[in-house]
């Protein structure tokens, strides 16, 4: 009987790696939803093959994804920038896309109580880190031959608890809202990396992939996040002043402008990036536009 995690089921599937767990989990399936990309993932197995096209989802940790993409074991993945740049496998792996989710920043932090100041400080000392590539990359630039080397103690998570516990003088580590810091009293005094979920293929493509649905894929979860980062404002502006309009909203390539049935009225309508739509129909209304509507998108291609 052959298994479901085996080389004759997946045969001929395009591969698909999804972090298993944890902070990019949630949104990875939403992102998924959204591509209707449709399957089953059986309780605890790490591999679901998707119903309605010749693919399957391998979920692994965060972590393996990028060595997974850059030797072709799986044709596309999903994981954290900081992960890619942990791996060091740059040129074998290629960011397709910016998910824009899993917004983090990798810094180093040191007990509030400390008298570190600069990463310098912490030449010669102990830094805790599941980062060690990174950090110890960062730390041999920092110190010269002749002085004490950095010792990076690997630690697999929760990693601000390690000054507390006596492991480490400083940590590297990531901060989003800075909670779990400030609640382990410490507090940053660099960044290595600023990262975001990223989409990753390998940079030359395994023979046995499926290019086409690779692309498909990725072509439809680029309108997914497209989506979600524009919105479109609809709304009816007079005549002369409609250059004005223009210059507030002057679209992604150009906006529609069609004429009303009330002369001297033009009704426009344009995609504004989501951040910007409040200030945007502020501006609007100012100079005179009336019945402006904002309208969700659900999916996009542009
Ligand atoms: N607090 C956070 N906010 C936003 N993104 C984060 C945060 N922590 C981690 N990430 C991003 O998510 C990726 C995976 O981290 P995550 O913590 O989910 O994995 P993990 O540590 O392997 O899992 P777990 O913490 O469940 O053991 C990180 O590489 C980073 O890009
Ligand atoms: O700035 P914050 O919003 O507090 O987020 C940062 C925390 O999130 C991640 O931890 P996670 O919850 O994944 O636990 P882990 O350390 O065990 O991986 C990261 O390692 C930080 O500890
Ligand atoms: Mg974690």
């Amino acid at each position: 009987m052959s298994t479901l995690l085996s080389p004759e089921t997946l045969a001929g599937k395009m591969l698909f790696a999804i972090p298993k767990k944890g902070r990019l989990y949630e949104k990875c399936l939403e992102l998924l939803a959204g591509a209707d990309i449709q399957f089953k993932r059986a309780h605890r197995l790490d591999v679901a093959l998707v119903q309605n096209h010749p693919m399957a989802l391998v979920f692994l940790p965060a972590a393996d994804i990028p060595r997974f993409v850059a030797e072709g074991n799986v044709d596309l993945g999903i994981t954290g920038q900081d992960m890619v740049a942990e791996a060091g496998l740059s040129s074998e792996l290629t960011e397709e896309l910016e998910l824009g989710f899993g917004k983090c920043a990798l810094q180093v932090q040191v007990p509030e109580s400390s008298s570190f100041k600069e990463p310098k400080d912490l030449v010669g000392k102990k830094v805790a880190t599941s980062f060690d590539r990174l950090a110890g990359e960062y730390f041999s630039k920092l110190q010269s031959d002749e002085e004490k080397k950095t010792i990076i103690e690997y630690v697999g998570g929760s990693v601000e608890a390690a000054c507390a516990l006596g492991l480490a003088d400083g940590i590297v580590d990531l901060v989003e809202s800075g909670e779990t810091m400030r609640a382990c009293g410490l507090h940053p005094i660099a960044t290595l990396l600023t990262s975001q979920a990223v989409l990753i293929r390998p940079t030359t493509p395994h023979e046995r992939a499926d290019t086409a649905l690779t692309k498909l894929v990725t072509s439809r979860i680029r309108g997914v996040i497209a989506a979600a980062r524009y919105v479109l404002v609809e709304y009816n502006v007079q005549k002369s002043t409609l250059d004005k309009a223009l210059q507030i909203t002057p679209g992604r390539r150009a906006p529609t402008v069609s004429p009303l049935d009330d002369q001297g009225w033009n009704a426009v309508s344009v995609m504004v990036l989501r951040k910007e739509v409040a200030n945007v129909m502020d501006s609007l209304e100012e100079i005179g536009a009336c019945d402006i509507f904002v309208v969700q998108l659900a999916n996009c291609r542009i």
